[in-house]
């Protein structure tokens, strides 16, 4: 009998949890939940678990430059597939203690709101045009700012959460949908020494990242045209600071190709030519989401 898989990821009740449950819907996997994303990631780099889930982007609050810093300088884990999922952030509370006299919660009452920072980000308009005068805290996650609201009541806390931690914790969603544009999506990636494969996935992605050689002028632009004279799609391109010294950077890259496709690795190989140094990050299943 074959072992069941195993994913670490952040809290019950968070927006990852949501979204691994949404991409193991058919498969038996063992779900490992963790405090914080160092642990997240640590699970599978200390071999406890075949996979970490990890958000990676967010239609609102862009790259989560955190979590790529991560998976480029702290740990070396294969980037395995990709998938986008809803982020639907709700103001989560305690209905009887916020309400106002017409029994609908009531902004005065709310003393400090808590959230993730990137889902934070995703709600500044409402906190400005609803709750100003909240002191804001922002903790390891969504559903650890739920659980903190739970733990203290009485004191006129609410937190910016999924409707799983409301209903886990029963506490109230005292308004839904509270991100600053609808449409809010975040990227996630399954990263882990462990193969996964979808044969039927509509589009393979390759990551790579690109150092270039220093004193070398134009050496971007001939990295970009050995994609572009091949007509490879690139679907996003991020420069991060290497942390070696100031003004010093990487370029990370997502291809829209697979890297067995021949016209990569000659792309790749020229790249290399001009003296980048290229390290391949992951070729993998990119899954679109379908609402049924
Ligand atoms: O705290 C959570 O709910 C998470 O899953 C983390 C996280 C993130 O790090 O981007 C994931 C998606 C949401 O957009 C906000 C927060």
């Amino acid at each position: 009998m074959t072992k069941r898989k195993s994913v670490a990821l952040l809290p019950q009740g968070t927006v990852s949890d949501e979204a691994i449950r949404y991409f193991f819907r058919n498969e038996d996997v063992e779900f490992v939940y963790c405090k914080m994303i160092a642990d997240v990631f640590q699970s599978t780099a200390k071999g406890r678990t075949d996979w970490s889930v990890i958000p990676i982007e967010n239609t609102i609050d862009g790259s989560v430059s955190l979590h790529i810093d991560w998976l480029v300088h702290e740990v070396d884990l294969p980037i395995r597939a990709e998938w986008v999922f809803p982020s639907i952030q709700n103001l989560i509370g305690s209905a009887s203690e916020l309400a106002g006299d017409d029994g609908s919660w009531d902004p005065s009452k709310i003393v400090k709101v808590m959230s993730h920072p990137v889902a934070m980000a995703q709600c500044l308009q409402f906190v400005r045009s609803k709750l100003p005068h909240a002191e804001l805290e922002t903790l390891g996650s969504t559903a650890e700012a739920v659980q903190m609201v739970k733990n203290n009541p009485g004191k006129g806390w609410a937190a910016f959460g999924t409707r799983l931690a409301a209903s886990d914790m029963e506490l109230d969603v005292l308004e839904s949908g509270v991100t600053d544009h609808d449409n809010n999506f975040t990227r996630f990636l399954l990263v882990g020494n462990t193969h996964y494969e979808k044969a039927d996935a509509p589009l393979r992605k390759t990551s790579i990242l690109i150092t270039l050689p220093e004193d070398y002028p134009g050496a971007l632009h001939q990295v970009l045209s050995a994609f572009a004279w091949r007509r490879i799609n690139l679907s996003k391109i991020e420069s991060r600071p290497t942390k070696k010294k100031l003004g010093s950077y990487y370029f990370y890259i997502d291809i829209e190709l697979s890297l067995d496709t021949v016209l990569l690795p000659a792309a790749l190989a020229e790249i290399e030519a001009i003296g980048c140094q290229v390290r391949l990050l992951g070729s993998y299943p990119s899954i679109p989401y379908e609402s049924k």
